[in-house]
């Protein structure tokens, strides 16, 4: 068969006005998405929550929606191979578009097991919606010629490497070494579990209720689908939304019972309410007003209470030193990619670089106010060393006031392959593999040495 001419020819806008006044369907909104992200770099949660189409869809066809865009942003790698394959010559940057509606299309006959007429049909369909009809034509040939092998083409390629931007992969194998790169990439291709945090009172029937098991740390693994909040035990407070590894950082504080506890950068509260669960009064500040309003809706529904301050923490100072401080910086996030396949074509080396940056002045603001003696844990969902241990030693090479106070393997409950030489925290996403995996996660604990008594 001949291989389909790559040029798409046309005016790639064409008839896009009197697409958009068709309906959205899932199909058209997963490509609107796909362009919000790879054109518009707007994260994929953002886009969907602000689509306007999405509300009028029913719950299947959101879900559809999302799983159709996530997916192939998750395979953008492996797809854009299959598609270059196809292709006489590369398609033109013009047709940036049209790339769009090809990926959608391959996503649903390789990995979403669409029947094959229904992923072409449909993408030609989307071509109509969109004001690509003249590409139409073009759009059939390629699909219907990578109907027929793109399973034996997906089966030969290296999923982990093709879906895994170079810059990543070099990071990542210079930090990890090349056999945890891989099997980092590799825990990518799966969709995360559901991961919950109970609440301390919650019933024993709560795990059967949830179709859930608990992981040794501690964390209800559920296998439960739909919207949270129509879930068992969500409306009683039961339990909150909290992946197993970000659940791991508060507990390093230690006995936290009756002591002022600033907990910085704390929306949407996950850190909180562990916090305020252990007995220890909390600030917590965060400088978004609108996921403060979350913190505090999620701490009323779970019957906890905490002080909520909207600032920022590059400038906040509590009224009197703190005995402990949960430092969860703002960062790129890397180490979520299993939950936000997206970041992976968002994030950058020089994004990174400045994230840094940021994070090592909130870490130095920070232990300004810890009292002597105090403890500050500060945490990172980022698999970029920058973003975690550059910060840490940076402010201990030049804080002699201030020591590394080693977590060990008391405090992971034995799972050592957790900890780093240092004694530092570093999950990776294919630590508990067997289990399901966990997100990349970052943590140090630091100690401001005791003042020395005068004798
Ligand atoms: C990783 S999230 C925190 C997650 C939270 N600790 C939890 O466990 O649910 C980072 C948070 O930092 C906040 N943030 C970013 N920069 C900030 C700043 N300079 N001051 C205060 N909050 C900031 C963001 O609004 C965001 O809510």
């Amino acid at each position: 068969m001949p291989r389909p001419n790559g040029r798409a020819g046309g005016n790639a806008g064409g008839d896009a006005r009197a697409g958009a006044r068709r309906p959205s369907t899932p199909r058209t909104i997963a490509f609107d998405l796909l362009t919000s992200v790879l054109d518009r770099q707007q994260p994929l949660d953002e886009a969907f929550e602000r689509h306007p189409g999405v509300a009028r869809l029913d719950g299947r066809d959101r879900a559809f929606a999302r799983h159709l865009s996530a997916t192939t942003l998750r395979r953008l790698g492996q797809i854009d191979a299959m598609i270059d394959h196809a292709l006489a010559r590369p398609l033109p940057a013009r047709a940036a578009l049209v790339r769009h509606i090809l990926r959608l299309g391959v996503c649903q006959l390789v990995f979403l097991a669409t029947p094959a007429h229904a992923a072409v049909d449909s993408s030609v369909d989307l071509c109509r919606h969109r004001g690509h009809l003249a590409h139409a034509p073009f759009v059939n040939a390629v699909l219907r010629r990578l109907a027929g092998e793109a399973a034996a083409l997906a089966a030969g390629q290296d999923a982990a490497r093709l879906n895994t931007p170079t810059w990543l992969w070099q990071s990542w194998s210079a930090a990890y070494g090349e056999e945890h790169c891989r099997a980092i990439a590799s825990a990518h291709l799966q969709e995360a579990p559901l991961d919950l945090t109970p609440r301390c009172n919650a019933d024993a029937s709560l795990l059967a209720r949830l179709g859930a098991t608990r992981l040794p740390t501690g964390t209800l693994r559920s296998v439960a689908h739909g919207p949270i909040p129509e879930l068992p035990g969500f409306a009683e407070g039961a339990w909150w939304v909290q992946d197993a590894a970000a659940a791991i950082p508060a507990t390093f504080l230690g006995a936290v019972q009756g002591q002022s506890i600033a907990d910085l950068c704390a929306a949407p509260g996950g850190k909180t309410a562990q916090l305020a669960q252990a007995g220890a009064r909390v600030i917590a500040v965060d400088r978004s007003p609108a996921r403060l309003a979350r913190l505090n809706d999620n701490l009323r529904r779970l019957g906890l209470a905490a002080e909520s301050v909207c600032a920022d923490v590059a400038t906040w100072q509590p009224e009197a030193p703190v005995a402990g401080i949960l430092l969860d910086v703002p960062c790129s996030a890397t180490g979520t990619i299993r939950r936000h396949p997206d970041i992976a074509w968002l994030k950058s080396a020089a994004e990174v670089a400045s994230l840094a940056s940021i994070q090592e002045r909130l870490l130095r603001h920070a232990l300004t106010f810890l009292q002597s003696g105090g403890r500050l844990v500060y945490c990172v969902c980022s698999l970029q060393p920058e973003e975690g241990p550059g910060v840490v030693n940076a402010v201990l090479a030049s804080c002699p006031d201030i020591e590394r106070e080693p977590i060990d393997a008391g405090d992971v409950r034995g799972l050592t392959e957790l900890l780093t030489a240092d004694g530092d925290l570093r999950v990776l996403p294919c630590h508990l593999a067997e289990l399901g995996g966990m997100d990349g996660f970052y943590a140090a604990r630091l100690r401001l040495r005791p003042s020395l008594a005068l004798p």
